[in-house]
């Protein structure tokens, strides 16, 4: 049996994980894919650093030692970034290898150039550690669900953001304390503003709905919203309303197109992604035909994403071994209409500061009225200084409306500030 020889564009946290899952289940592995995968080089960018892996493979600082070796014949991309990282894997698709990825920038960007290469030289291009880490969702997706329509995907996509928003729920953690802890962990992007600001879930999303909805979408299709404005006294009201703050990914698509959305959101206690905790993701995607389906696992991290990049060497590995290609590629068959998030309905959380005299309330009241944005409740919280804090939630409204009635508001006297906007998602408020 000739060994597969192997190459890895990396040696961080996810690619230490690839190294010692191929030596740790190697026999294993062999078994399953009827030859010896060989890590034969690997592409750092320091070779004088200290590695907590051993390993045989030659660690070179010219991709073209990888590009130009014959013997290898997958390229297993663990770098990050979009440049060179998109065209490395260009190069390697063009030169005749497979590509292995668990690069979510490079995929979400140029997924469609990187698929027609791949098609043209008749080479596979594998993601699955881009979404959800460790979670299988891009094959269950792409194949075991292609059956179906996809109406919807919602979920929890972010490892960073949701280890920090549960340190800060759970241990009331300083924001800056807790994304230090999750770098710390290898969870968070080399750029962590990408996971605080919303961005990594969104380019995620885009995968998502893409390969869902058969159309491509965007990380500018995607509104984006990040958790750098939650404070601990919104997570604390939302404990005391019977819900939980999360970062959540939406994609939904109906007879006006195609939505998409991450923004933080009140869940309510009872609902199934409330239970997500820590580095764990969750995503929910309906069906027409399987109806719900869930998927769950660690979201980010050595081991955890090392599985999904090493699952896909295997599989790529059994087809060069059995001669044989049974991908589905870019599944970006049809083009479809992106509606914006103005047009989107849900109940809001909403934490005012304002002076504290009589009328107040009712003059609130009446500039929400004037933008269609009825009151469910109205929570008269603690002093500050000579100003009460308000705590309201609305009933169903567009993000257009509340936005009008926000504006309303910041033009008021007797407003001193707006604390927080926040959606309230899946709750009962009608
Ligand atoms: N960490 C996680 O939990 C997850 C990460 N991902 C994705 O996996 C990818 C890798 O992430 P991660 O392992 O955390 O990243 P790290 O920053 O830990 O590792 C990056 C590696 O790439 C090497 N590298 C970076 N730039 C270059 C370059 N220009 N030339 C040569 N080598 C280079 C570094 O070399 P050196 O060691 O010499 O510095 C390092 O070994 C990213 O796309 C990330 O988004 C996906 C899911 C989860
Ligand atoms: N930074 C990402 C890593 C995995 O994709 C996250 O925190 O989810
Ligand atoms: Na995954």
């Amino acid at each position: 049996m000739n060994a597969i020889h192997i190459a890895l564009l990396g040696m961080g946290t996810v690619g230490t994980g690839v190294v010692k899952i191929l030596a740790s289940n190697a026999h294993n592995i062999e078994q399953k894919v009827g030859a010896p995968v060989i890590v034969k080089k690997i592409l750092v960018k320091n070779p004088d650093k200290v590695r907590n892996v051993k390993t045989e493979a030659e660690l070179v600082t010219n991709f073209d030692e990888i590009l130009n070796d014959p013997e290898i014949m997958i390229v297993a991309e663990v770098m990050g970034g979009e440049t060179p990282s998109k065209d490395y894997m260009l190069a390697a698709l063009k030169a005749g290898k497979h590509v292995v990825t668990a690069n979510k920038d490079v995929v979400a960007k140029y997924g469609r150039e990187l698929f027609a290469a791949a098609e043209a030289h008749h080479t596979d291009l594998l993601f699955e550690a881009s979404v959800g880490g460790g979670i299988p969702i891009i094959r269950p997706l792409k194949q075991c669900l292609a059956a179906n329509q996809i109406t919807e995907i919602m979920g929890i996509v972010n490892g960073t953001t949701n280890y920090m928003l549960t340190k800060m729920t759970k241990e009331k953690m300083d924001y800056a304390d807790v994304l230090a802890e999750a770098q710390a962990k290898g969870y968070a992007e080399s750029d962590p503003t990408a996971d605080v600001g919303g961005f990594d879930a969104a380019r995620k999303l885009a995968i998502l709905a893409s390969i869902g909805f058969g159309a491509r979408v965007t990380l500018e299709d995607v509104h984006v919203e990040g958790i750098t404005n939650i404070a601990i006294e919104d997570i604390e009201y939302a404990r005391e309303l019977g819900f939980i703050i999360k970062l959540l990914a939406i994609a939904k698509q109906d007879e006006r197109g195609i939505n998409v959305r991450v923004h933080p959101a009140f869940l309510p206690m009872s609902h199934p992604l409330a239970a997500v905790s820590d580095v764990f993701n969750a995503i929910f995607v309906k069906g027409d035909a399987v109806g719900e389906t869930m998927f769950y696992g660690r979201g980010a991290g050595e081991m955890p994403t090392a599985s999904a990049v090493t699952a896909d060497i295997i599989d790529v590995a059994r087809d060069i071994r059995h001669k044989v290609s049974s991908r589905i590629l870019c599944t970006c068959f049809e083009q479809k209409p992106v509606y914006p998030v103005s047009k989107t309905e849900s109940p809001y959380y909403i934490r005012l500061l304002v002076e504290d005299k009589p009328g107040v309330l009712a003059a609130i009241a009446g500039a929400f009225g004037a933008q269609q944005v009825s009151l469910h409740s109205v929570i008269q919280k603690r002093k500050v200084e000579r100003s009460t804090e308000l705590v309201l939630i609305t009933y169903r409204v567009t993000d257009e409306n509340i936005r009008l009635a926000m504006n309303t508001l910041l033009g008021m006297s007797v407003v001193s500030k707006i604390g927080n906007v926040i959606r309230v998602e899946a709750a009962e408020i009608s």
